[in-house]
């Protein structure tokens, strides 16, 4: 059975940490945590949500080369370490990347074999109710991120999965059919035998 890569996007407040943590409890994927120079938010943990660090610590982390992405996200940066992906897989782990769409799209050329899954909201207005029902955003940062959602959303086509999280399990439930799907495809060839 072959390790999955597995990278989750979606607009903020669609759902995907409530989706990657079912991933994580039910089907036993590791986490990999990003750093980030965003605050923490009640409730997060160093080391289990986020590695929080100054913009000074990322960017020299950046010049030696330690991310194998990063990206400046709602006015923060955000980054994969190299470390978190390579342990994974050296132990041949299946690991659960929740990443914008500028770090899905370079990580795209450097693991071709990962999947790449888009979470959308039912609708931009269910996703406003959600990120003002979750109120951890100020209106400033609110409408930072709904601004930016419309232009994630014509990202999806180019993920390999698109799912709806209208209700949690029923989305979950897509999710579980992309894991077993993507457990049974052997790795791509580049060419059909004659
Ligand atoms: N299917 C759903 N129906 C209703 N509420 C939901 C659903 N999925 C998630 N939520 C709620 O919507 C809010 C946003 O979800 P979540 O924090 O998982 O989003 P996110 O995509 O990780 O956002 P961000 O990128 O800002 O961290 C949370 O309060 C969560 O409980
Ligand atoms: N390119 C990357 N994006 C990341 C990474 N870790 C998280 N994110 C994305 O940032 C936004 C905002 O996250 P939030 O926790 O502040 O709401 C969201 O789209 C995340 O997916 C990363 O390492 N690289």
């Amino acid at each position: 059975m072959r390790a999955l890569l597995l990278v989750v996007s979606a607009p903020s407040g669609a759902g995907k940490t409530t989706l990657c943590r079912l991933l994580i409890e039910r089907l036993g994927f590791r986490f990999s945590v990003s750093h980030t120079t965003r605050p923490p938010r009640p409730g997060e943990e160093e080391g289990r949500d986020y590695y929080f660090v100054s913009r000074e610590e990322f960017e020299s982390m950046v010049s030696r080369g330690e991310f194998v992405e990063w990206a400046e996200v709602h006015g923060h940066l955000y980054g994969t370490s190299r470390a978190e992906v390579e342990e994974a897989l050296a132990r041949g782990e299946d690991l659960l990347l929740d990443i914008d769409v500028q770090g899905a799209s370079s990580l795209r050329r450097f693991f071709p074999e990962a999947v790449f899954v888009f979470v959308a909201p039912p609708s931009l207005s269910e996703l406003e109710r959600r990120l003002r029902a979750r109120g951890t955003e100020t209106e400033e940062v609110l409408q930072r991120r709904l601004a930016r959602a419309r232009e994630e959303m014509t990202f999806a086509p180019w993920f390999d999965y698109v799912v709806v999280n209208d209700e949690v399990e029923r989305a979950f439930g897509d999710l579980v059919a992309i894991v077993r799907a993507e457990r049974c495809r052997p790795p791509r060839l580049p060419l059909w035998p004659r």
